[in-house]
């Protein structure tokens, strides 16, 4: 990929897709296209066709998608699966049709089994039933890596399939009924530091009341920075052809280029999440565990060394994140004053 390659990066003001964004801009990368979805929705196979046709990009990286937690996908299975399939198949068979030299399609590791073995690697895939709280999702998903590994089969594209772990970071989704556990938390604790939570004033007065987590609190996650996702998905894409070539495993006709997991290969549980982002936040009340809500898949870590043996690594700790990701949620969401924020002092 030169400095001066065209580059679409589909979903540039999601999560990944404006952390893939940044990355590649720093790194030099000067001819991005973008699209948002009300320019370009990718659902409408007319309007992807014509996209490609005029733009002719020569890499893709696909992070345009339906995303949500853990009750937004038990909720929405129908709109998870349709949107997500329509905007996956479009993208992919276009790329192909235009000559893209490389794409990079994101999944997640919630393709794989609810109770596979842990650590997670990838040749797990299709050994055993989903968790049903993302199914749908899942399913979309999976079909996805196996479109690209069909194209490359036979047509001998060049389509990488890169699972992350649950992410965090600038841009997240903060909305609590829809977004996912970390951006989730940051927000309840803060508000009800703040007073404008749960049994709060909503007048600033520190309330200092409870925060509800969902579930038990015991279920395990794995959690990355997206400025870390970002760097591996530039580094899958940029990758020299002796590492490349090692991703192969063989296919039924020619070799295809496995799927690959990105992650830190640390767990934590939603209860030690909690504490710590409470911590972080400065929040003195309890904690209390709403039973109603799903826990979802027990444990979802990812074996890493498939990523680690071609020589990527995350450099982020879970620490040090939440602290760079508060940070931005005061500035960017809460517009708190960062240098004078009550109990956050930190930067
Ligand atoms: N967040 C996470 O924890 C994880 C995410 N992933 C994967 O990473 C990828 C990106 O996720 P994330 O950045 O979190 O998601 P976001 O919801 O933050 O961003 C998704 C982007 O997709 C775009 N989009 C959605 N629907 C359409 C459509 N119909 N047409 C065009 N664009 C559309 C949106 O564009 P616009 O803003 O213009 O509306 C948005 O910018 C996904 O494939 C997801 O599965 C994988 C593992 C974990
Ligand atoms: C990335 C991944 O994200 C999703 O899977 P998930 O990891 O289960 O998602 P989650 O982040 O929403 O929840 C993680 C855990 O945390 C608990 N939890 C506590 N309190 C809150 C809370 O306040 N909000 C949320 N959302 N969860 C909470 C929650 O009950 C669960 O036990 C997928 O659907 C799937 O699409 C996918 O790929």
């Amino acid at each position: 990929m030169d400095k001066d390659s065209k580059i679409y990066v589909a979903g540039h003001r999601g999560l990944v897709g404006s952390a893939i964004v940044r990355k590649i801009e720093a790194e030099g990368y000067k001819n991005i296209v973008v699209r948002t979805s009300s320019e370009l929705d990718l659902r409408n196979q007319a309007a992807v066709a014509d996209f490609f046709h005029k733009e002719k990009p020569e890499y893709v990286f696909l992070a345009a998608a339906k995303v949500g937690g853990i009750v937004a996908n038990n909720s929405f299975p129908a709109e998870f699966i349709y949107d997500n399939l329509m905007i996956q198949t479009n993208v992919i068979h276009h790329a192909w049709l235009n000559g893209v030299t490389k794409l990079l399609f994101l999944g997640s590791t919630c393709i794989y089994p609810k109770l596979a073995p842990q650590p997670i690697k990838e040749e797990y895939l299709l050994t055993g039933p989903l968790e049903p709280t993302n199914e749908a999702y899942a399913i979309a998903k999976i079909a996805g890596i196996k479109m690209c590994q069909s194209y490359n089969r036979q047509y001998g594209t060049r389509f990488v399939s890169a699972m992350p772990t649950n992410l965090y970071g600038p841009n997240d989704n903060f909305d609590l009924e829809t977004s996912h556990v970390l951006p989730a938390l940051i927000r309840k604790f803060h508000e009800a530091k703040m007073g404008n939570g749960e049994r709060g004033t909503g007048n600033g007065e520190k309330h200092q009341a409870h925060v509800t987590i969902w579930g038990s609190g015991t279920p395990k996650r794995e959690f990355i920075h997206v400025d870390d996702l970002a760097d591996a998905c530039l580094f899958l894409m940029t990758l020299p052809e002796e590492q490349y070539r090692s991703l192969l495993i063989p296919g039924p006709q020619s070799p295809v280029p496995a799927l690959i997991n990105i992650g830190s290969g640390e767990e934590v549980t939603i209860s030690e999440l909690a504490l710590r982002i409470k911590e972080i936040v400065g929040f003195a009340g309890e904690l209390v565990f709403d039973s109603t809500k799903p826990d979802g898949t027990p444990r979802k870590l990812s074996d890493v060394s498939r990523i680690h043996a071609i020589g990527w690594k995350h450099k982020i700790n879970l620490e040090e994140g939440l602290r760079n990701v508060y940070r931005w949620y005061l500035k960017s969401v809460a517009g708190a004053d960062t240098e004078t924020h009550d109990g956050f002092s930190v930067y």
